[in-house]
């Protein structure tokens, strides 16, 4: 950026000179805007990179643009070029959004999608870019999203450059026709028209290919970074617990595909449609009808070009004044679909339960209760869109005529052509549409701002769970390592997420090589505790305490069985393959899954298709593979009869000699498996502590 500011700097200030020295204004203003465009330049070296990137972009152009310019002022332009010497007025356009982009940078919803979209080009994973016949090229991630931006802007660009041509051509083609002139009518038609349309037509079809393979790349890496960011330290987990950020699936899902895509059309079409706004409003300005103000002698230039801007203005206020509530309601009806979504998933998971139950009553009330809350809102929706949409339909009607009203008594009085009035209705028209882009979008506009809203909450509450992962000193349960075999905790008070403290630990240990077991009332926070042991409760302050490298496992009550293979669920967290066949069919013979051996690459809902007890059993299979150095047993037998539960406790402590085994459960028949005993006792204020007492047969 600094090397760029430079060289504006350089360009602005020769604009200047010649400018002084031909007497031209255009070429004196370029250079003025040039010296405006060096300070925002210069400051964009700490926008974000998002920005930056069009920043450059506007730079650049602004010294290629320029130079051409001051080198045709010189007389130094090639003559047989002459008619593509670019004029002042470009440089000087260029320059404007160049100074925009620093200005829009200041507006705090700019700066929110910038930084939801800059981490992609600073991406630095390996990647290539497909360039068709010459081959792929490998670059970085980052490298490739830049060159497609880049490359699209510059394509948008001509596209403007293009339907310029054309405008020029419906003038020609028209007065042609007026003239009744024939060979000027075919030639317009066959070689300025046919070239044009047909290199707009292939335009389009690269600009197709080019975004939508940008997109795709660019969601895929956004999906992934977030899957990353949302599963690492288990801040699913967290966010879940903490309620900071309701369906993450949506987010991760939904909104990093609109995000994208209005993402891309906003910025991009925002500059095409400026880039209209701007040459086609040169056009209007040069059509010579021009107004007196009333009761006055003055004279003001440029009148269809005046009219034109203020009617657009006033429309896009109104546009905004009505459309403004969109905002909010589209972001609860996004709302409410998710959580729709969500109830029939749950629905699904849990439909043994509901059916045994019978249960379809209240489910289908449920559904019933949550699609009314969508259809409620999208009442609301509908009556606030169709009050928008009466006011930018009028507009666009009113929109065919209004060119032709206004420029009617010049026509017939003779001081204009037919051709130049058709230039000017196709003129206005791209400057309506230009103008009218807010007004025509303004309901996508809604809906983008719902989702960067969702995007950056997302971000917030990843960014609230990592931080209670790191936590403060002393304010957080800290997991530290100690030199003994044993695991420590001291002065840990366990809160639930509204704060209410249920547990509080002045000192325990947990004796190395042993086989400890926690009891007491329901309730008394012995899952909590063994949360805290593993490191994914967040919520309190104190410290646990493990030797160095230990590999904890918690098998709970209800284990979770992934989708697909049973050879996945049993390997899992582990990959499917990572453990011999002949390993996995011994550790299923250990608890007694034997039977289900035949059917390890079987894809089946094992979750709902095994018994609770199998799940159980097969949940220790994976531990027999894993070889924790601590296993947490969390009720985890429970579903299993008091004699296979006996057996499959005996075959742990056989098989797995090294691990340190403690467990969580009521029955009396616990106790002969274990040596130690530690019970969740009350505190006079409401909370439990775990004490040692003697193991003593259970009465
Ligand atoms: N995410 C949570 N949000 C709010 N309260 C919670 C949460 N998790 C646990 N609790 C509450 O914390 C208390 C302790 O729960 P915990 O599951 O640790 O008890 P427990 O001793 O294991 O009970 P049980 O023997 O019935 O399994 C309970 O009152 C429970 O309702």
């Amino acid at each position: 950026m600094r090397l760029l500011s430079f060289a504006v700097a350089a360009l602005a200030l020769i604009a200047l000179v010649v400018g002084q020295q031909s007497g031209s204004t255009g070429m004196l203003g370029m250079g003025v805007v040039g010296v405006l465009l060096t300070v925002a330049t210069w400051r964009s070296a700490g926008i974000s990179y998002f920005l930056k990137i069009f920043s450059g972009i506007f730079g650049t152009e602004y010294v290629i643009f320029g130079l051409g310019a001051v080198l045709s002022q010189v007389g130094w332009w090639p003559q047989a070029w002459a008619a593509a010497a670019p004029p002042t007025s470009l440089g000087t356009t260029v320059a404007v959004f160049g100074i925009l982009i620093y200005v829009i940078s200041f507006v705090p919803v700019v700066r929110r999608i910038a930084d939801l979209a800059s981490p992609y080009f600073l991406a630095q994973d390996p990647s290539s870019m497909n360039l068709g016949p010459l081959g792929r090229y490998p670059m970085k991630l980052g490298h490739f999203a830049v060159a497609a931006v880049v490359f699209l802007i510059v394509l948008n660009q001509a596209q403007v450059g293009i339907s310029l041509r054309i405008n020029f051509f419906y003038r020609d083609f028209y007065n042609a026709l007026q003239e009744k002139n024939a060979p000027v009518f075919w030639d317009q038609l066959i070689n300025v028209f046919g070239v044009w349309a047909a290199i707009s037509v292939i335009s389009v079809l690269i600009e197709t290919v080019a975004n939508s393979v940008l997109l795709i790349r660019w969601r895929e890496w956004m999906a992934a970074e977030y899957n990353k960011r949302w599963l690492q330290n288990s801040n699913h987990y967290r966010i879940s617990l903490a309620g900071t950020a309701d369906n993450p699936d949506q987010r991760i899902s939904e909104d990093t595909r609109s995000f994208l895509n209005q993402t891309y059309a906003f910025s991009l079409t925002l500059i095409t449609q400026v880039s209209t706004l701007v040459s086609f409003s040169i056009i209007l300005w040069s059509i010579p009808v021009a107004i007196t103000v009333p009761g006055t002698d003055i004279v003001i230039p440029g009148f269809i070009f005046w009219a034109t801007l203020i009617y657009a203005a006033i429309a896009t206020w109104i546009t905004h004044l009505i459309g403004k509530p969109l905002i909010g309601l589209e972001f609860e009806q996004e709302r409410r679909e998710a959580n729709f979504r969500f109830s029939l998933a749950r629905l699904r998971e849990y439909s043994e339960q509901i059916a045994l139950m019978r249960g379809e009553t209240a489910e289908r009330r449920h559904l019933g209760e949550t699609f009314g809350g969508i259809v409620t809102n999208f009442y609301n929706l509908l009556w606030r869109r169709l009050k928008l949409t009466t006011f930018t339909l009028s507009y666009n009607q009113a929109n065919v005529v209004i060119p032709f009203l206004l420029l009617a008594p010049y026509y017939f009085a003779g001081a204009i052509a037919f051709g130049v009035l058709t230039q000017v209705s196709s003129a206005f028209g791209r400057v309506e549409t230009a103008m009218s882009f807010f007004i025509n979008s303004y309901q996508s506009i809604a809906s983008y701002l719902a989702s960067i809203n969702r995007l950056t909450t997302f971000e917030t509450a990843i960014a609230q769970a990592e931080a209670q992962a790191a936590g403060a000193p002393g304010a957080n349960i800290e997991m530290d390592e100690q030199p003994g075999p044993d695991a420590k905790v001291k002065d840990l008070t366990l809160n639930l997420p509204n704060g209410t403290p249920i547990v509080t630990v002045p000192e325990l240990t947990l004796p190395a090589g042993r086989a400890t077991l926690v009891i007491g009332p329901s309730g008394s926070g012995k899952s909590t505790l063994f949360r805290a042991l593993s490191g994914i409760w967040p919520f309190g302050k104190g410290q646990v305490e493990t030797p160095a490298d230990t590999r904890m496992l918690l098998l709970p009550q209800r284990p979770y069985l992934p989708q697909g293979t049973l050879r996945a669920a049993i390997a899992y967290p582990a990959e499917p393959d990572a453990f011999p066949d002949a390993e996995l069919r011994a550790a299923m013979d250990k608890v007694k899954l034997g039977h289900l051996a035949e059917r390890l690459d079987e894809v089946d809902l094992w979750g709902q298709r095994l018994s609770g007890g199998e799940q159980q059993r097969l949940a220790v299979a994976r531990a027999l593979l894993a070889k924790p150095d601590w296993l947490f047993l969390d009720e985890a037998t429970a579903s299993l009869d008091e004699k296979l539960e006996g057996e499959i406790y005996a075959m742990i402590r056989r098989e797995l000699p090294q691990t340190s085994v403690v467990s969580i459960g009521h029955r009396s028949t616990l106790r002969e498996m274990h040596e130690e005993l530690i019970a969740m006792e009350r505190n006079p204020d409401g909370t439990h502590s775990p004490r040692v007492r003697a193991m003593e047969p259970a009465a």
